[in-house]
């Protein structure tokens, strides 16, 4: 079977002594565009905190590129964009700065830049639509201009894997329809997505698997869901768990189509 760039098996994490993921298995192939979608709470961002080594696994096991957690050294073949926090607010650094910052997993220290880290920043930019503000402010930039900033940083690096935490939550449909461009690009290049959603918006043509967290375990695995089909419907195809307990709130998604997954697995 060929590489899986993420493998978890019966992960488990609690905060606090609070259970918040329980027997979770999660396995994305390479090329593979997944959204992680499922109810406020529900544990997606906690699930990619872990799967970036940034929350320990209370039990189960978590392998990247088919590398123990504990072993795996490669972290800049990983690019991940954490939920916006205002961080880039108040950072008194420009555009080309902040996204050349994403070119250091790739540099020795202190080595200068050379004309292929130049070269990647550029495309970087160019990816998200941003090369005309390299020199501006990023605090000049919109919410939105600024979460592409934020992208652009993490795509200097030219990460394989790539994790993406609610990059359309709060941004306008302009700078949505940018960022399913920059994706797009993206995997046209072969890298695998994971991206944390409530809504896909212009990003949908994009999925290829959808998973959706309920109360800190997968209840749905399976072909991709849209954002607004009726309720009710579920693929035959899909990897369904726990069907029942899918209960249908603003943030919860159907299908729009039923359809064997299966087929897509074999292509890769
Ligand atoms: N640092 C933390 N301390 C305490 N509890 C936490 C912490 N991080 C997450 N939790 C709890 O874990 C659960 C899952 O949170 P998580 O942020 O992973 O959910 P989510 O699905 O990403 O939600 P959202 O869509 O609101 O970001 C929630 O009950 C949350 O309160």
């Amino acid at each position: 079977m060929p590489v899986a760039p993420v493998h978890l098996e019966d992960g488990a994490v609690a905060i606090g002594g609070r259970p918040v993921l329980r027997h979770v298995d999660l396995r994305v192939e390479a090329g593979e565009f997944v959204a992680l979608m499922g109810a406020n709470g529900s544990g997606k961002s906690t699930l990619v905190r872990a799967l970036v080594g940034l929350r320990p696994l209370t039990s189960g096991r978590l392998r990247l590129f088919d590398t123990d957690l504990e072993r795996f050294h490669a972290w800049a073949r990983v690019g991940y964009v954490p939920q916006r926090g205002g961080a880039a607010s108040g950072v008194p650094a420009s555009v080309w700065e902040v996204v050349a910052s994403g070119r250091l997993t790739r540099r020795r220290l202190l080595r200068p830049l050379v004309a292929a880290d130049r070269a990647a920043i550029r495309d970087a930019l160019e990816v998200v639509g941003l090369a005309d503000r390299a020199g501006d402010g990023v605090s000049q930039l919109s919410g939105g201009q600024q979460q592409r900033v934020l992208i652009a940083r993490a795509l200097a690096g030219e990460p394989e894997l790539f994790f993406l935490d609610e990059p359309t939550a709060g941004v306008d449909l302009a700078n949505q329809e940018a960022l399913a461009h920059a994706l797009a690009v993206l995997k046209s290049r072969g890298a695998t997505i994971v991206l944390v959603a409530h809504e896909l918006g212009p990003l949908a043509d994009l999925v290829d698997r959808s998973v959706v967290m309920r109360h800190g375990r997968v209840a749905y695995d399976g072909a991709p869901l849209g954002d607004h089909a009726s309720p009710g419907l579920l693929p035959d195809g899909g990897h369904v768990h726990h069907v029942d307990h899918l209960h249908r709130t603003r943030h919860d998604v159907v299908p729009p189509v039923a359809g064997p997954l299966d087929h897509r697995h074999q292509e890769h």
